[in-house]
């Protein structure tokens, strides 16, 4: 066992976001980088889905184009972008959890989300099922705070809630946990971008296959993520 091994005291603490990431946005990347601090992380991995059960198929991009905008927005950070879900074979989050949780039983996980999953929650399959299979941080979000506070899921998860600096301070905690992060709003979508550059699919994949590309510009804004 090399020394640097034997230096780490806990299992390596890993924050999962999922999400359509239709397109990755720079709000993602800002999010993530503000909860790994928050809480401690050692590295988060997005979990790019291949379809929201909730969510209609119709104007979700295939999944490469939004595995290479996850990959665009996470470079450089300590952001892992993957469609572990498509090769899994999962849909649904609690059966996605339940199998990490198995394949990498050296690792902690924490469940992240924006405050507008948290006000959807309860209507997710197993939704108490996920909440005691591993913590829950949500991400304030503009517009959604009040909901997801009123939420059917947030009546029954608010008597485990504990702070992010009790979590951070302790490293891990058993599930059921919920954390809320409250910090400077940020107010980008993917909704919004898909209005701004409806081509992004696309071009994001012209960028990375044989097709042309038909407009570098939007790509370029799309990989800043600053127009949305
Ligand atoms: N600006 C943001 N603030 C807080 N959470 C966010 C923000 N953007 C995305 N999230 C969270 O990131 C996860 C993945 O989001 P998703 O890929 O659905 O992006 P989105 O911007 O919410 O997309 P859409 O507008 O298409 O619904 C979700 O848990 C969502 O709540
Ligand atoms: O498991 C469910 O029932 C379920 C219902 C709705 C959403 N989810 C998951 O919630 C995550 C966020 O989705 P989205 O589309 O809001 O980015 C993503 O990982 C979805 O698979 C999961």
């Amino acid at each position: 066992m090399s020394g640097k091994r034997r230096l780490r005291s806990r299992p390596v603490l890993t924050g999962l976001l999922g999400g359509s990431f239709n397109p990755a946005h720079g709000g993602h990347r800002r999010i993530s980088l503000f909860a790994i601090d928050a809480l401690g992380l050692d590295e988060l991995w997005w979990l790019v889905s291949p379809g929201n059960p909730l969510k209609p198929e119709a104007g979700m991009a295939p999944l490469r184009a939004r595995l290479l905008s996850a990959r665009l927005q996470a470079r450089l950070a300590p952001i892992v972008p993957t469609a572990i879900e498509a090769q899994l074979g999962t849909r649904y989050t609690v059966d996605t959890l339940r199998m990490l949780q198995r394949r990498y039983p050296g690792r902690r996980f924490v469940w992240l989300m924006g405050a507008d999953n948290l006000a959807e929650f309860h209507r997710w399959k197993d939704w108490r099922r996920i909440a005691r299979t591993m913590p829950i941080a949500v991400i304030a979000r503009p517009g959604y705070d009040a909901d997801a506070v009123a939420s059917p899921a947030m009546a029954w998860l608010r008597r485990y809630r504990v702070s992010a600096a009790s979590f951070r301070k302790r490293g891990q905690w058993s599930a059921p946990a919920l954390v809320l992060l409250r910090f400077d709003p940020d107010h980008r979508s993917a909704t919004a971008l898909r209005r701004a550059h409806a081509g992004w699919a696309e071009d994001i994949l012209g960028q990375d296959g044989n097709a042309p590309v038909r407009d570098r510009l939007t790509f370029r804004k799309i990989r800043s993520g600053e127009d949305a």
